[in-house]
Formats: structure tokens, C-alpha cells, sequence
């Protein structure tokens, strides 16, 4: 039986890409005249909005959602799908035409979007592999939701935090540009953010640090659009890798993350550099830190946050 899709399409994801990509996509789906529905994202967040209604009015029944645009996009559309009590494992489909399209790089997905979405067409079996999902249960209405890369606070939730508010990264948005406002913004993380006090469960132990920088907990190696923070972390060994890096000089911290972006990743050789592996994690800090998961913003409070692994359905 041929297969029915809904495609769930931030066109603004990639500074604009995802706009300009989708006609191609559309031409090839009705090419080899696949049963599609198309729905639009108009706002933020949208996508989690859109999903528990569809779910809501069967629209999604027998189809696989397919998700075009970047790691929020589908972020947003997991846990608009995890939400809704009728979610029953539903495979989701992934065409990466984001900025970082980390989660893309982590399950080896084609980068070039019609190659994925042809992929996609001819796969003959859904593929499961972890999701993390994260509780935190320190503020006065508990937060829960999942997530396909990573979870961070610290340095990398602080550079999120940054390029939402940054009005320069919108203006380069409208001419492509985006993405060279992070290097600025980079930069301008380091000094806004300060060291702060952590401690770090896992099932076996329990570990305090005073000077974290950056606590990030991935589901696979790669972090911010490509830098391969776990080379060694899997999507399929039902465990979380974390990393903690503790605060360092402007110039020992720019060196570690030169050696974080080129291989052989030598980073999680020094003594700065701390990593757990495990299936439920705590991860607490007292000071208000900003929180990111998949690249969105989750705000910025206390953390206590407990990490562990589900399962979700792929095709791709
Ligand atoms: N029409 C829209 N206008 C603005 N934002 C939108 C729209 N539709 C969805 N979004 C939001 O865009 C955000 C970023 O999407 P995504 O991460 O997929 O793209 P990206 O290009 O990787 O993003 P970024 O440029 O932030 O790296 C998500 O939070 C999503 O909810």
C-alpha cells in the first residue's frame, strides 16, 4: 500500500531555505504523485500547535509526518506529537533545510533535502532510536518535553538565549545572513556568562562543580550546527552523554573550542573537560541559569532538571 504523508514546513527555518526549497519538494511529490497535505507554520512554536490539533481531528490518521525545516522545527513537532494522549509511537520523517540540522548529521539523513525526502520515499522500514526527555521540576509549574539533540544551560543556552533577542541576527535573516551573527554572538556569550555552581547525578554517583561554564547533555555527537561535542555518543545505546566544561580564560576556552570543531576532537582529553554517560541523569544548579533543548529557548530560572531516554519512530 503506498504510503500517505503530512508535511509540517517552517518555511522561514535556514534564514528563508525551507521556503525556497519546498517548491522542489512539492514538484517531486506530485511527480510520483504521493498523497500528500501540506500545512504552513506561521509563528513560533507554531508547529506543536498545529500537530495536537491535527491530531485532535484525525487529520493525521494513517500518514507520516514529515517535518521540513530545521532542529526547532522538529523539536517543536515531537513535542507537540509527545503531548497529545493519542501519539501511539507515530514515525516521523525529517528533511533537514535548517541552520544546524544537527539531528540530521547525528542519524546520518541526507544533507540535500531532495535526496532526503527521496530517501525517505523509498524507505522500507521505520527506524527507532532514542529521544531524550527532560522534567524540571524546580519551577512552580513542572516543565516536561523531549528532545532529538541536546539540552544545555550555561554557555550554549546563553548563546540561544542571545541570537532570539539579537536584532541584528533578524535584519541578516531577511537577507540570508544569519548565520554570521552567531560568530558575534559567540563571543558576547563568553563574557554574559558567568561561572556557576552544579552538581550532576547519575545512577552511580554524584559529582559537584563550583565553576561550570557549560553543562550540555546530548543524544548524539553533534551540538550547534556540526561541533562534534561527543564523538563517541550514539542514538542507539538507550544512554545520554553529558558534558560539562568548567570556566577558563578567554584564550584557553577559544583553543578547546578550536580542537571541539576539528578532528581528532581532542577536547574531552582535558582535565576541564568532564563526561557522563548514563540512562537517567540529574542535572541541579540554585543560580538562575537560561536553558536551551534542541537549539529553543526554555526560559531561565533555578534547574533541576532529571534527563532520561524514550523512544521514538523514524523514516528516513
Ligand atoms: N512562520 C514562522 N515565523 C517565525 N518563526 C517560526 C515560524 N514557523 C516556525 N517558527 C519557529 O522557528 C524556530 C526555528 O526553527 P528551526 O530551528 O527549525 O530553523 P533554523 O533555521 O535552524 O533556526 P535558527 O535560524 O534559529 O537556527 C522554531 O522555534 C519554530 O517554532
Amino acid at each position: 500500500m503506498e504510503r500517505k504523508y503530512l508535511f509540517i514546513v517552517n518555511k522561514t527555518a535556514g534564514s528563508g531555505r525551507a521556503g525556497t526549497t519546498w517548491p522542489t519538494l512539492a514538484e517531486y511529490l506530485n511527480q510520483k504523485n504521493i498523497d500528500y497535505l501540506i500545512y504552513e507554520t506561521n509563528y513560533p512554536g507554531h508547529e506543536y500547535q498545529l500537530i495536537q490539533n491535527l491530531l485532535k481531528n484525525n487529520t493525521v490518521e494513517g500518514r507520516t509526518i514529515v517535518v521540513v525545516g530545521g532542529d526547532g522545527t522538529l523539536h517543536q513537532t515531537l513535542n507537540g506529537l509527545h503531548d497529545a494522549p493519542q501519539h501511539e509511537m507515530i514515525p516521523l520523517g525529517y528533511i533537514p533545510c535548517g541552520s544546524g540540522n544537527d539531528f540530521a548529521r547525528g542519524a546520518k539523513i541526507a544533507k540535500n533535502p531532495l535526496k532526503a525526502l527521496k530517501n525517505l520515499l523509498q524507505a522500507k522500514k521505520v527506524t527507532t532510536l532514542d529521544v531524550g526527555f527532560y522534567r524540571n521540576t524546580l519551577q512552580q509549574q513542572a516543565d516536561d518535553g523531549s528532545f532529538t539533540n541536546n539540552i544545555g544551560i550555561g554557555f550554549d543556552a546563553t548563546i540561544v538565549d542571545l541570537s532570539n533577542s539579537s536584532r541584528l541576527k533578524k535584519f541578516l535573516n531577511k537577507y540570508h545572513l544569519g548565520s554570521l551573527v552567531y560568530v558575534i554572538i559567540l563571543f558576547k556569550a563568553y563574557f554574559v556568562q558567568p561561572p556557576f555552581p552544579v552538581t550532576i547525578t547519575t545512577e552511580n554517583e554524584t559529582h559537584s562543580f563550583k565553576r561550570a561554564f557549560l553543562v550540555t547533555t546530548t543524544n548524539h555527537p553533534f551540538f550547534g550546527g556540526g561541533v562534534s561535542i561527543v564523538p563517541t555518543a550514539s542514538m542507539t545505546d538507550g544512554k545520554l552523554d553529558l558534558v560539562l566544561i568548567e570556566k577558563l580564560p578567554a584564550f584557553p576556552f577559544l583553543l578547546l573550542f578550536i580542537l571541539m570543531l576539528l578532528p581528532p576532537h581532542l577536547h574531552t582529553k582535558f582535565s576541564c573537560v568532564k563526561q557522563f554517560r548514563a540512562e537517567k541523569l540529574t542535572i541541579s544548579s540554585p543560580t538562575k541559569q537560561h536553558i536551551q533543548a534542541d537549539g529553543e529557548a526554555l526560559g531561565a530560572h533555578p534547574v533541576e532538571l532529571s534527563l532520561s531516554i524514550e523512544k521514538q519512530d523514524f523514516i528516513f
